[in-house]
């Protein structure tokens, strides 16, 4: 590396794919939200992160090197490896909302992320990843058996803090936590918008972002989806979340939405 370090960020590389017979061409190009990258040249375009942990698939995804080239400043090339771990939409609701054309998603290299409903971690992984060595994502999950793959997945990611506790009591865990920038919820529970609102009263900053995902028959399971998704908007903007988009995470997941809103301080508290 020439002196100075290198300048700019690397905008893409060109490599085979880690574990590719062959060594297929793939090209990963940065994604319109920071973090998140695209891959492209295998069957179909993939949304991927950047590995933290180079070597490591947490749940036995796909793995990419690339070589990515960057410009020093004194004019000199270095090239690297770097590794991505693909992500898949059907098997997360924040994939399936970025795949689906999210508008925001409140979270970028450096962010603070509080993750309810954490489970074992698969999600939370790439996360971690789009946050960043200088990010956090604080992993909520209150299943014990779900919890012990969370921890076990933060034991190798330093920016993962794992919270084995129920996100209906965040008094619990207070001294772990500090402000956020972003809430993203999944924790399917018919009283999803009130967990949500008291951690948002807890830990995010005015103005932070609020994503929840809504799986309408965990809140009403005669009321057709449409309202569901309506009346849980109603209860955000009670909590004095003002809601900014909704998507639905079709066809990743079925009868599921992506709600996402501004979190105001100065409203009622939960
Ligand atoms: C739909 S799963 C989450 C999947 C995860 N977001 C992913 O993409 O991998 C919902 C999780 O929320 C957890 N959960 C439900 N209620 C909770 C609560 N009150 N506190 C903490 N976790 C909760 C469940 O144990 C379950 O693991």
């Amino acid at each position: 590396m020439g002196r100075g370090g290198p300048r700019g960020g690397a905008r893409g590389g060109r490599g085979g794919g880690a574990g590719q017979r062959g060594g297929a061409k793939v090209i990963v190009e940065p994604h319109r939200h920071p973090g998140v990258f695209v891959v492209r040249g295998g069957k179909e375009d993939g949304i991927a992160t950047r590995n933290i942990t180079p070597g490591e698939s947490v749940y036995g995804e796909k793995r990419v090197s690339v070589d990515e080239v960057q410009t020093n400043e004194d004019g000199s090339q270095t090239t690297t490896k770097v590794e991505y771990r693909t992500w898949n939409p059907f098997r997360s609701k924040l994939c399936a909302a970025i795949a689906g054309g999210a508008d925001d998603i409140y979270m970028k290299p450096g962010s603070r992320v509080l993750y309810l409903g954490g489970a074992s971690g698969t999600s939370v992984s790439h996360v971690a990843d789009l946050v960043g060595p200088t990010g956090f994502v604080y992993a909520v999950e209150f299943s014990s058996r779900s919890g012990r793959d969370l921890v076990s997945m933060a034991s190798k990611r330093t920016n993962v803090v794992p919270i084995v506790e129920d996100a209906r009591q965040p008094a619990r865990y207070r001294m772990v936590v500090p402000m956020v920038d972003v809430i993203f919820a999944d924790v399917a529970q018919p009283d999803q918008a009130r967990i949500v609102a008291m951690n948002a009263n807890w830990f995010l900053k005015a103005g932070g972002g609020v994503l929840i995902s809504i799986k309408a028959n965990c809140i009403d399971s005669t009321a057709p989806a449409a309202e569901v998704f309506a009346a849980e908007v109603q209860k955000m903007r009670a909590d004095g979340i003002k809601p900014k988009f909704q998507l639905t995470l079709e066809p990743f997941e079925r009868d599921h939405c992506l709600v996402a809103g501004i979190f105001n301080r100065t409203q009622k508290s939960a």
